[in-house]
């Protein structure tokens, strides 16, 4: 749905030259629901606001469904932005307009339906974002969450495909957070609707990104599957960006951290697994079935997005052969291990 081709900002600062996006290339599904996490000034708003041409790119290319949107005059711009949502870290809400007019507005301005079906359209907003009971209140007298909700009715009103989120939780708290990406994950799901967001915590991609590109200095060092990068982080900043968000992960990252060194006999070890397996006893059998002997130091059971996952830090003791075979048996059933010492 969108292809993003070797794009480049560059703004002119005090007559220096800033270059906030390098050459990026990514292509993004439709229905997808894609992260982008990078630390501050890493250039992520820039990107996200590229895709509706909020910011122009220098060079490169913006292709939604095949066509170039950059060539895009004045009017097939309006009409492309009227297909595209946005919703903001700070609401970004008409003060001076009731939740339910807040939600009329973008209606209002294409134009397209008369007052009664505008009515209609608000009303089911409402209700999609259940906010059904709050029309007539005015943004001040609403909760952070609340006032998301509206930001997400209104950025939907006239059926977007694509829906763009500019660190949409960021202002709110961790559990007000866990709604409003249940709501989005929901709407995701229920409109097949495709979502793009900006994020600088792991968590928000991690509960609701089905891929993620990492970007550092304008450039995407890494990207994939959550899952992968999530449990397999290569670049710094990914690893760094795990950690803050979960210290559990960042000690099997980097155990030197975490154990005392001298305790250690054995071989160290990190497992991870996904999907079914998480729930299946087959690191008993492995181990029942070998002269090899296993502690586990530290583990895991959760998941991302949907998928459950497992990681086990273990210390392994046993001959060279038994651990051969243990690694061999894991290996058959999909357990990914990492020997980390
Ligand atoms: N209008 C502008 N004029 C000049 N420089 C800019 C402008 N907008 C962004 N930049 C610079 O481009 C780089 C990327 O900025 P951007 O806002 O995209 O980063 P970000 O990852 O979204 O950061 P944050 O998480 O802090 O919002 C930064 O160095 C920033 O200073």
């Amino acid at each position: 749905m969108i292809k993003i081709e070797r794009l480049s900002k560059t703004y002119r600062v005090e007559g220096q030259e800033v270059s906030a996006l390098d050459d990026i290339t990514l292509e993004i599904g439709k229905g997808e629901v894609f992260g982008i996490i990078g630390r501050s000034g890493a250039g992520k708003s820039t990107l996200l606001r590229s895709l509706n041409l909020l910011e122009r790119p220098s060079t490169g290319q913006v292709l939604i469904d095949g066509e170039d949107i950059t060539g895009f005059d004045h009017n097939r711009l309006h009409t492309l932005r009227q297909r595209i949502g946005m919703i903001f870290q700070h609401f970004n809400l008409l003060s001076a307009k009731t939740v339910a007019g807040n939600i009329d507005w973008p209606l209002r301005c294409t134009g397209n339906l008369d007052a009664a079906r505008r009515a209609e359209r608000v009303s089911e907003l409402l209700a999609l974002v259940g906010l059904s009971e709050h029309a007539n209140k005015y943004p001040a007298q609403l909760s952070g969450g609340q006032k998301q909700r509206v930001g997400i009715a209104r950025a939907l009103a006239n059926r977007p495909r694509l829906l763009l989120c500019d660190e949409a939780t960021s202002a709110l708290d961790p559990e007000t957070t866990q709604s409003i990406l249940r709501l989005l994950l929901d709407i995701n799901r229920r409109l097949g609707l495709t979502i793009v967001l900006i994020t600088h915590e792991m968590q928000v991609i991690r509960t609701l990104c089905d891929r993620v590109a990492v970007i550092d200095g304008g450039r995407i060092v890494e990207s994939g599957r959550v899952a992968d990068v999530f449990l397999h982080p290569r670049h710094p900043v990914t690893r760094s960006m795990v950690a803050q968000g979960d210290p559990l992960t960042a000690a099997m990252l980097d155990p030197a951290h975490a154990f005392a060194q001298d305790k250690l006999r054995g071989t160290l070890v990190r497992l991870t697994y996904l999907g079914d397996v998480t729930y299946q006893p087959i690191l008993s059998r492995i181990m029942a079935a070998s002269a090899a002997r296993f502690t586990i130091l530290q583990g895991e059971v959760s998941s991302i997005k949907d998928l459950p996952f497992g990681q086990l830090l273990l210390e392994l003791e046993g001959g060279n052969e038994d651990i051969r075979k243990v690694f061999a048996e894991l290996d058959r059933h999909r357990i990914h291990h990492e020997v980390l010492q």
